[in-house]
């Protein structure tokens, strides 16, 4: 059985005051099923772990370089986001594709830094409005998978989140059969990769607009185990509601 995963990710949002939503929402959901995470800013990650530490919330990084160490001004090493606290870290995100050109290649690399330094890394996919119009989303999934996964993965070290580039932000969703078939599709293609066990371990979450109130609906597909949440994710009062439909999933 997979441990369902709600993780939020608060993009380039708050600053020490927003870390009190950490205790709200330990608060608001005190004996959760699911794992909980909340990935913030980095410069929040060391002061959210603390405050994090004594409730079920993990925390986790946004990015991470894919070297150890070295002369990379500005950039966070995996080891670092492991040190402040972190256990999980998002990557391949599409609004770092977008503004930093990541490609498949350096989503891999990254990855791999992440899961040698010890962090469950949680890679991104997900098709443009084009691609969909074109009807190229599962072709477009398949590259991504095959390009942004490195061999020798396990469930304990990677999650999959589909985030279909035009549902982040806008309120817009793809129906619940267009989730089930990229889900389905997705489990299938890591059977294939890694074999039955492995590829039936991996956690699979979806993304983009998800909030209360359409929470219970996508978490009734199959092969969803879970969501990455922008938005509805930064104010413990919406996120909560997110996390009680998916431990009543
Ligand atoms: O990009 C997302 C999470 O990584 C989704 O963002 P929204 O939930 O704000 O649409």
């Amino acid at each position: 059985m997979r441990q369902k995963l709600a993780a939020g990710n608060w993009k380039m949002n708050g600053t020490g005051a927003a870390l009190s939503e950490i205790s709200t929402l330990a608060a608001l959901t005190p004996a959760p099923k699911s794992e909980i995470l909340i990935c913030p800013p980095s410069p929040l990650i060391h002061r959210a772990a603390d405050i994090s530490a004594a409730s079920a919330i993990q925390i986790g990084g946004q990015d991470c370089h894919a070297a150890h160490a070295g002369a990379h001004t500005g950039d966070v090493s995996a080891e670092m986001l492991l040190d402040a606290g972190a256990r999980y870290v998002i990557l391949g995100h599409s609004e770092r594709r977008t503004d930093y050109g990541e490609t498949d290649a350096v989503v891999r690399d990254k990855t791999e830094a992440a899961i040698d330094a010890g962090l469950t890394a949680i890679v991104c996919v997900g098709e443009t409005l084009d691609q969909r119009e074109g009807g190229a989303t599962l072709d477009i999934i398949a590259g991504q998978l095959a390009g942004s996964v490195p061999a020798g993965v396990t469930g304990e070290t990677l999650v999959i989140a589909y985030e279909p580039v035009w549902a982040i932000g806008t309120g817009l969703v793809p129906s619940l059969g267009q989730i089930g078939e990229v889900h389905d599709f997705m489990r299938e293609k890591l059977e294939a990769r890694f074999g039955a066990e492995i590829g039936d371990a991996i956690r699979l979450l979806y993304g983009g607009s998800v909030k209360g109130s359409n929470a219970a609906n996508i978490f009734a597909v199959s092969n969803v185990d879970g969501a990455l949440v922008g938005g509805a994710s930064l104010k413990a009062a919406d996120f909560a509601p997110i996390i009680q439909a998916l431990d009543a999933a």
